[in-house]
């Protein structure tokens, strides 16, 4: 079995290597199975990651939250203490470049979301097991704000993303749903 280093390895090139078309494809038709979900329509205030450029789009999925009345927090990270909170935006220019190609909230233009007031946390991932566990960048930043995350979770990906099983360790938490171009897959 791979460890966590080679399956992001394997996980980013695949994604980098995706062709345009497919990719338009299939994160269109995770778009339209959200939308019609009980998950997305229940969520008053959701919280979700600004993609990168290879990562399953989420714009769509924040314009389509403002249009719809909900409140959307993206993470703005401390990479010494390694932790996040999570920054309501109303606007993409709200958005500054901090490190890594990573967009991140302004400060000065957006205000904190307790952990208690997010319905739906949208948990970003490069690959995901079918029981819901995950391997991400390797920051180790949303184990840490799940350990005291007490609502709703849930994934997307593109199917390829998603392996039988994965290595795990003690400190990882499991998302509640994936959702792929195939549709959903719950814990
Ligand atoms: N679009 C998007 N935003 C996101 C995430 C994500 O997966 N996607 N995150 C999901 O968590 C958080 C950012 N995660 C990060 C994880 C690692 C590093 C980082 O500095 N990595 C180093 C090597 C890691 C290490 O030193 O151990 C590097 O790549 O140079 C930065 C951000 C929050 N924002
Ligand atoms: N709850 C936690 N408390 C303290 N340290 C933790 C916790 N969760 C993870 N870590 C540390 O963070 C490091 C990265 O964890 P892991 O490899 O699971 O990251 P990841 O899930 O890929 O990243 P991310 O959560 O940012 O997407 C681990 O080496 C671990 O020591």
């Amino acid at each position: 079995m791979l460890d966590k280093k080679e399956w992001r390895r394997l996980m980013k090139q695949k994604l980098q290597a995706m062709d345009q078309d497919e990719r338009n494809r299939a994160s269109s038709a995770v778009h339209r199975e959200l939308f019609e979900s009980q998950i997305w329509n229940r969520a008053k205030s959701i919280a979700i990651t600004v993609s990168r450029e290879f990562e399953l789009p989420t714009r769509p999925v924040i314009e389509r939250a403002w249009i719809e009345g909900k409140n959307v927090s993206v993470p703005k990270c401390d990479p010494i203490s390694r932790s996040m909170q999570f920054r309501s935006i109303t606007s993409f220019d709200e958005l500054e470049i901090v490190y890594m190609d990573l967009c991140e909230p302004i400060e000065s233009l957006t205000y904190e979301v307790d952990r208690s007031e997010v319905d739906l946390m949208f948990v970003p991932g490069l690959v995901f097991s079918r029981d819901g566990y995950r391997i991400g960048y390797g920051g180790g930043y949303y184990d840490r704000y799940l350990e005291h995350f007490k609502n709703k979770t849930a994934a997307m990906a593109f199917s390829f993303q998603v392996e039988e099983s994965l290595p795990t360790e003690p400190f990882d938490i499991p998302v509640a749903a994936i959702l792929t171009e195939n549709g959903w897959i719950e814990r």
